[in-house]
């Protein structure tokens, strides 16, 4: 059976003997760092990381946060060290353990690496309050000056802000199902090729999807709405000199349960397209699909990402979204095929527009699918050398945890049972299990921001 030598890509392959990998940082010096003052986030590349095995010489306080709404806010978990997040340690062990001794890790950005971000709205239309929940309540927490945003995101808030006061438009009000403006999805785009490379980062344009409380725009507050959008590109847009917002979007949402958007979206103002480039490719997002929030760190996992697939594989691409991952390996590796399988629908037009800029082989297949990848999982398996998994916070579906592993016990019992015996395979199973335990699955945001 073909999928059974499948290569499981969140699981770099075994190399032997194991060794241990340390991670450094090279950063400021420590006299810069006594300030206390974080660097502005714009600052290009403020930390590598390399692997050479050195002891760490950086004091956590030079890796800090130093966020004002640190304590209040629940978007950030570790103000400190955030080079070396907890989870890291753990990592390092867990591949040291099953023998990977080729794991690496970035940080790419610390500071202002968030170029996605979905905020509440709440309070009243002079004071509203736009930011994330306090950790297990509905309280939102303004968040103006945000260190994880994208700097970008922090001015398109407060242009909304201004926005707000300036043409009465009421916060929605949870208890009472009342007011207008519920949420706010804000994603940068820092891919401008009519700038230099090294400024297209920190002169990022803002994507502005606002979640309005009505059914559709012939409700009687579209006028509010779009008096709104054309207030932000008036102030934001490409006439004033700084150009800060892309494109102004509208999602219509009237449920009382926590979901974010409804299943209606209508481009407003600016260009429909938002375009990215990540993984050697040009990427299309549109605000209704899921876009990875650290860009830089996504473009630095896809870079590594491809040296493990061999040329001309067969890949599945399983929770694909926007197809961004099988994309750029079909890009990159010339793959035989690629299949991206996503359950939302909405994310098939976007992967339509990444691929019509691809220079793809006539003899590739490369396809989209809307599925729920937990029924039937082997069907997708079957055929493929290469299974990327990508799933979200939630982890893997059951049913395909199990075909996933009885995939990858076929292909490390072919591999290793020369090499190690029986006990060695045993060792692999049983360190899966264990990360598996603690973790639920491999959380790969955390161990990119
Ligand atoms: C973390 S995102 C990853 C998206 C994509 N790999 C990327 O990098 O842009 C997870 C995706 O899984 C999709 N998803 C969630 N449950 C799914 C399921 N049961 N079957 C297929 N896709 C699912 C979500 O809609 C979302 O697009």
């Amino acid at each position: 059976m073909a999928a059974a030598t499948a290569t499981l890509l969140s699981l770099p392959s075994r190399a032997a003997p194991p060794s241990l990998t340390f991670v450094t940082c090279r950063t400021t010096s420590p006299s810069a760092i006594s300030r206390l003052s974080p660097p502005p986030p714009s600052s290009p590349t403020p930390l590598l990381l390399s692997q050479e095995p050195k002891t760490n010489p950086i004091s956590s306080s030079s890796c800090a946060l130093y966020c004002r709404h640190f304590q209040s806010c629940s978007g950030c978990t570790h103000e400190y060290n955030l080079h070396q997040p907890p989870i890291l340690a753990e990592a390092i062990e867990f591949f040291r353990d099953v023998g990977v001794s080729n794991f690496t890790f970035d940080t790419c950005r610390l500071w202002g690496w968030r170029c996605r971000a979905k905020l509440a709205v709440r309070g009243s239309s002079m004071n509203p309050l736009i930011g994330l929940y306090e950790e297990g309540t509905h309280n939102v927490v303004d968040i103006p000056e945000c260190k994880a945003h994208h700097p970008s995101i922090n001015a398109a808030v407060d242009l909304l802000k201004q926005a707000m006061a300036e043409l009465n438009i009421e916060p929605y009000d949870e208890d009472q199902g009342t007011g207008e403006l519920r949420y706010v999805q804000m994603a940068v785009t820092t891919y401008n090729t009519s700038l230099p490379a090294s400024e297209r980062y920190k002169n990022g344009k803002v994507q502005v999807a606002l979640v309005w409380n009505s059914r559709n725009e012939s409700s009687p507050s579209s006028e509010k709405l779009n008096a709104l959008a054309n207030y932000l590109w008036r102030k934001g847009g490409p006439r004033r000199e700084v150009h800060l917002i892309h494109s102004v979007w509208a999602n219509f949402q009237t449920s009382t349960s926590n979901v974010i958007f409804g299943n209606r979206w209508r481009h407003l103002l600016g260009e429909p397209d938002f375009w990215e480039h990540v993984g050697g490719i040009d990427v299309s997002i549109a605000p209704s699909s899921f876009g990875q929030a650290n860009t830089r760190a996504f473009d630095s996992l896809l870079r590594k990402l491809q040296k493990y697939v061999p040329y001309g594989a067969s890949v599945v691409d399983l929770y694909a979204g926007a197809g961004v991952i099988g994309l750029s390996l079909a890009a990159t590796r010339k793959c035989r095929s690629v299949k991206c399988v996503e359950v939302n629908k909405e994310a098939k037009q976007s992967f339509e527009k990444t691929a019509s800029r691809l220079e793809i082989d006539m003899e590739s297949s490369i396809s989209w699918h809307q599925a729920d990848t937990s029924k039937e999982p082997h069907s997708w398996l079957m055929g493929s050398d290469v299974i990327v998994v990508d799933p979200p916070r939630k982890g893997l579906d059951q049913s395909l945890l199990v075909a996933l592993q009885s995939v990858s016990f076929m292909k490390i019992k072919h591999n290793l049972s020369e090499r190690w015996g029986y006990d060695g395979i045993l060792q692999v199973l049983r360190g899966r299990s264990k990360w598996k335990r603690d973790h639920g699955y491999f959380e790969k945001e955390r161990l990119l921001c």
